[in-house]
């Protein structure tokens, strides 16, 4: 059997995104062949080997002042010399990615197509969310998976006066396992293809 890699490298300043990357890396276990490897941007250094050999790279940073925090942009930032520059090493990787904000919308979605941009200039793959819309009828509740409404990415709302124990709550937490499990297959079924296209192994010997 295949085994993918499916890492998920984070920042999270006060435990909200870390609940969420902490669901995505569940998503990633039910799938039968996959494997999570999860990394917090601060300890990346010693990381970048797991990185490069992964399958799938999910990224997860809080909303700070409508954008990636510090630390996340840092670890960005790191790649151009640690991964491009040494051969443009995540190449055709499945890529996606998670944030949490205190607002509904809090402006998640600029932290998300900068993710989206970055794995462009990695010449990744990006795997959006497959949900339907949620919570946008006279049925539809704050408990319906994809409650906040996005699409490229899993968002997910923590209210500033709660602690990661309660926020962010149970309905962003299933959206982020979600994701995680989508990426895995997504992944898999990439690693099958290109075993059985001839002109995939072709690609991959030139490279
Ligand atoms: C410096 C800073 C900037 C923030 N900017 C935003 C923002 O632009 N939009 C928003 O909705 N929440 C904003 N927040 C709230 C955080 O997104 C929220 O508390 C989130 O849960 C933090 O995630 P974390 O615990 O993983 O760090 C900000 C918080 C901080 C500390």
């Amino acid at each position: 059997m295949i085994r993918q890699g499916i890492a998920i490298v984070y920042h999270s300043g006060y435990g909200h995104t870390g609940r969420q990357a902490e669901a995505v890396r569940a998503g990633v276990e039910e799938v039968d062949g996959a494997e999570a490897i999860v990394v917090t941007v601060d300890r990346v250094e010693h990381h970048w080997g797991d990185l490069n050999a992964a399958q799938a790279i999910i990224f997860g940073s809080p909303t700070y002042m409508g954008a990636v925090s510090a630390s996340f942009k840092a670890f960005q930032e790191a790649t151009s010399q640690t991964v491009l520059a040494r051969g443009y090493l995540w190449r055709d990787k499945i890529a996606a990615g998670f944030t949490t904000s205190g607002s509904r919308s809090g402006d998640k979605l600029s932290t998300l197509m900068q993710m989206v941009i970055f794995a462009a200039q990695h010449g990744m793959h990006w795997v959006g969310l497959d949900l339907p819309p949620a919570n946008c009828s006279s049925t539809g509740s704050e408990e319906d998976m994809n409650r906040l409404g996005f699409w490229l990415g899993a968002a997910a709302q923590a209210n500033t006066d709660e602690g990661p124990e309660t926020a962010p709550p149970a309905s962003d937490l299933a959206t982020a396992r979600h994701l995680g499990r989508r990426v895995a297959l997504t992944a898999l079924q990439y690693a099958r293809g290109r075993e059985a296209n001839p002109f995939a192994r072709e690609f991959a010997a030139n490279e």
